[in-house]
């Protein structure tokens, strides 16, 4: 089954019509709405566990230009964003914005193809929302991609980062998609992070890289998420990188918190799609987003066998417990 023929009622949406008007008001909804309750999430989840009868165990989030890493999901049931009651909707070029169920590997899965962005003027709590929609149709493991920039010496265009650890500089600043009322039915007020990422996953991706002859072009670092939309002058990169960290974004950290409190296991990689420039005269480095939907759209068969592998290693060791 593909596609909202074969769920038959998945366009039972706010609005039917897609013409401009109808668009921008679908728009203005969802950002008007500035935080979920649990029994507004657990609508979304009932509305979307209504009309599919995949019970998801793995959660998926496809980064820029990596929408294809869906494309392997067999029996495929997708939701349009903008069709699912009370859902943000992507503004992002590279985010189709679209919630894929089926199977991978065996795994029942939901995939995002899109994800939601500090900058489109969405709160991180709303950001990170649909990972509690994932967390209430059963998921237990978010496997999270996004495009990055590279900041240390040793990554290339095209390689991949396995997260390790994150640094929430915008949690630095107060910014938490935990802020507020805690809801202890999703988890704990004060959650930790130690082993946000979990070790067990890095390891087996670094043997599964090893098993596809690309352990050379695949690392293990930490990420940062940054608010956006620009990108980082040459001064912040500098700084960003005494700070330890080795690759930058405007993502994935906010939704891994959320995970975390939820007691997600979380796997997560960055494809490095630019070099972060480290000089004022570098001008041909400059980042442009074009370029990293390119780069996400070429490497996106390597992500995507990547993370297959690993899920089909989560889903023998699920057979065993
Ligand atoms: O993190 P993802 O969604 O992959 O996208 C990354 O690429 C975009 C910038 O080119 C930003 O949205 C940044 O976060
Ligand atoms: N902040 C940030 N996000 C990105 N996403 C892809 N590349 C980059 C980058 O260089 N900086």
């Amino acid at each position: 089954m593909t596609g909202k023929k074969a769920n038959g009622s998945c366009n039972v949406a706010k609005n039917t019509s897609n013409d401009s008007d109808n668009e921008n008001r679908n728009v203005y909804y969802a950002m008007e709405k500035p935080t979920y309750a649990y029994d507004d999430i657990k609508a979304i989840a009932d509305y979307l566990m209504e009309r599919t009868p995949v019970r998801p165990k793995i959660g998926i989030i496809c980064g820029s230009g990596l929408n294809s890493l869906a494309d392997s999901i067999t029996n495929t049931q997708s939701f349009d964003y903008e069709n699912i009651p009370n859902f943000p909707v992507s503004t992002v070029e590279g985010h189709v914005g679209r919630m894929i169920f089926g199977y991978l590997e065996n795994m029942p899965v939901m995939a995002m193809q899109g994800r939601f962005h500090y900058y489109e003027g969405y709160p991180l709590a709303k950001c990170s929302m649909p990972v509690r929609v994932m967390k209430l149709m059963g998921v237990q493991y978010l496997m999270a991609t996004n495009a990055a920039g590279g900041l240390n010496p040793k990554y290339k265009v095209g390689d991949i980062m396995i997260m390790r650890d994150h640094i929430n500089m915008m949690g630095f600043a107060g910014n938490s998609p935990l802020q507020g009322p805690n809801d202890p039915r999703f988890g704990p007020r004060f959650p930790p992070m130690t082993n946000a990422y979990n070790a067990h996953l890095i390891s087996v991706a670094h043997k599964m890289a090893k098993e596809m002859g690309i352990s050379h072009e695949v690392h293990e670092g930490v990420y940062t998420c940054l608010g956006g939309p620009n990108y980082e002058t040459v001064a912040e990169l500098k700084m960003l990188r005494i700070l330890g960290v080795d690759a930058v974004g405007m993502s994935t950290v906010h939704e891994v918190i959320t995970a975390r409190h939820c007691d997600m296991t979380v796997f997560a990689f960055s494809l490095i799609t630019n070099i972060g420039a480290l000089e004022y005269d570098s001008s041909e480095d400059e980042a442009n987003h074009e370029e990293v939907v390119m780069v996400g759209k070429s490497r996106q068969s390597i992500c995507g066998q990547l993370m297959c592998r690993v899920i089909k290693e989560i889903a023998k060791e699920c057979q065993t417990k």
